[in-house]
């Protein structure tokens, strides 16, 4: 059985305590390798790794930093056919999304930033006739990245690439549910030649090591990616400890289907939007609003594409939907499949649970589900179901679709469908929600600020955001 190490200080080290808790694979319900469950003391060795390794990593030149970052992605790259399938295998997700996708954003986080750094400038102020101001923005020193299982590389990357391009060193703590390509990665960091200690990752659960982490009183600043109770027990757990705190969260997030949209287009891309990572991604449109003239037609086109998608064994080329992440997870999202049916609604298509043939019988796969008949206001409409289920619902004029997408305590993502572009800018103006899509869904550029509203979380990455989260900011105010 493999048996993951932490990294610290530039090692592959073993948990002090010697425990270690099993790693499942998804798509057959099996134990396949083991992973430390690290705790404080293990931190404790990380905290002065990163102390050691942090002034000389920012003392670099940007130039010198950047290199090596971009020596880090082009190892990737490198190594991107073994890191597609160590997530496929790891979380469940099919091998062509994680070669795509998933590693193909991993070594685009780290470049981008590696860039990035080179071009951030700082601001100055002439105050009249009296003084100038210019602001510096040094490095926190250590922070803290916390990431989670639905997109494992791409979102670990996605935190600790700004976070070392600004010269801080890092403690990372990827999900415990999918730690397999944080392990590659460290072993990418040492084939790449990044400094010793300047990038530690931590192996364990949220009780034993994300807690102190976040707590530790020498990580200046936490970036979570995670469920929206995490996010607020994390807020609560540092009240009053003064950390910067970056928090994305949950979505639940609105698809507004108007009745001149591109209909073919927006079928093919609101399927995607729903079920892309069998619905796994915090962005996901998983509450989708019809304008009543074309209900019936887009209600029939859109089953009829949910339909096709290929479910399989996540290692096969052809595959579009695999496992979801974790036997747990599987049950709680059938739960929601059985409340809403409970709540009024119609299966349409999918709910329920499949058993593929071979080696993958015992996997955790469920059906891409389409549900109507529910009211905007019930859980099914309301709860964050993070899986292979959507609900379908009509709508009447503008006023009632922006009333109902905003009638949600998250305020994530949309995506707008029309080809009337007076309405799509007033709709995007009027949605509650921290990324609004016109005519499209997940097209990324790294420059733009990602995050939400509401109990979507607090603080936004992305470019110069990012950089200016995980960097601390002085102003200089010099008197003529
Ligand atoms: N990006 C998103 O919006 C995500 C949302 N979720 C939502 O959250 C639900 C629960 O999924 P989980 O895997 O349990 O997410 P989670 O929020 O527990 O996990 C995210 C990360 O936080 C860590 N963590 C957990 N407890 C912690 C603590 N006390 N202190 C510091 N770190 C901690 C985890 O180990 C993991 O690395 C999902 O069903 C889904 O609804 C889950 C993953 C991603
Ligand atoms: O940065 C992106 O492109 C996507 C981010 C997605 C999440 O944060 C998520 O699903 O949790």
């Amino acid at each position: 059985m493999q048996m993951l190490k932490n990294y610290i200080g530039g090692e592959l080290v073993d948990p002090v305590q010697g425990h270690y808790i099993d790693n499942v694979e998804p798509a057959t319900g099996q134990v396949y390798s083991q992973i430390p469950e690290s705790t404080s003391e293990d931190l404790e060795r990380a905290i002065s790794a990163a102390e050691a390794a942090q002034p000389e990593w920012a003392a670099l030149s940007l130039e010198q930093r950047a290199a090596i970052l971009t020596r880090v992605a082009d190892t990737i790259d490198d190594h991107s056919n073994e890191l597609a399938k160590a997530e496929a295998i790891d979380n469940g997700k099919p091998f062509m999304l994680a070669k795509n996708v998933d590693i193909y954003r991993s070594s685009a986080n780290i470049r981008f930033f590696a860039q990035a750094i080179t071009q951030f400038s700082s601001e100055s102020h002439a105050t009249g006739n009296d003084a100038i101001n210019y602001t510096l923005r040094d490095p926190i020193g250590i922070v803290g990245c916390i990431s989670p299982w639905n997109l494992p590389l791409y979102l670990f990357t996605w935190k600790i690439a700004p976070a070392l391009a600004a010269g801080n060193a890092v403690i990372a703590k990827p999900s415990e549910i999918t730690p397999m390509t944080a392990y590659l990665f460290s072993k990418i960091c040492i084939e790449a030649g990044l400094p010793k200690g300047v990038l530690n990752i931590l192996h364990g659960t949220g009780p034993s090591i994300g807690n102190p982490l976040t707590t530790h009183p020498k990580v200046k600043a936490i970036s979570f990616t995670g469920g929206t109770s995490t996010g607020a027990h994390i807020s609560r757990v540092t009240a009053g400890m003064f950390k910067k705190l970056s928090l994305e969260l949950g979505g639940k997030n609105p698809t507004l289907v108007f009745a001149d949209c591109d209909f073919e287009d927006t079928v093919d891309n609101v399927v995607r939007a729903a079920f892309s990572n069998q619905g796994q991604i915090c962005l996901c449109g998983s509450r989708i609003y019809i304008e009543r003239p074309i209900y019936d037609k887009f209600k029939a086109a859109f089953i009829e594409k949910v339909r096709e998608l290929k479910i399989g064994d996540p290692l096969d080329a052809d595959t579009q939907h695999g496992a979801l992440v974790s036997k747990p997870h599987m049950e709680k999202v059938l739960s929601y499949i059985e409340l809403a049916q409970e709540e009024g609604g119609t299966v349409l298509t999918g709910g329920k649970r499949v058993s593929l043939d071979g080696r993958c019988q015992n996997g955790f796969f469920v059906e891409p589900t389409v549900i109507e008949g529910l009211d905007n206001s019930c859980r099914t409409n309301q709860e964050e179901i993070f899986g292979p289920v959507c609900t379908i619902m009509p709508f009447d004029s503008d006023e009632e679709a922006v009333t109902l997408a905003n009638a949600s305590e998250y305020g994530l993502a949309s995506s707008i469908w029309t080809s009337d572009l007076k309405r799509a800018h007033r709709v995007a103006k009027q949605i509650e929600a921290g990324i609004v899509w016109v005519n499209c869904w997940l097209l990324r550029d790294l420059r733009t600020p990602f995050g939400g509203v509401k109990s979507s979380g607090v603080g936004r990455e992305g470019g110069l955001e990012a950089l200016r989260f995980f960097t601390e900011t002085k102003n200089v105010c010099i008197k003529y």
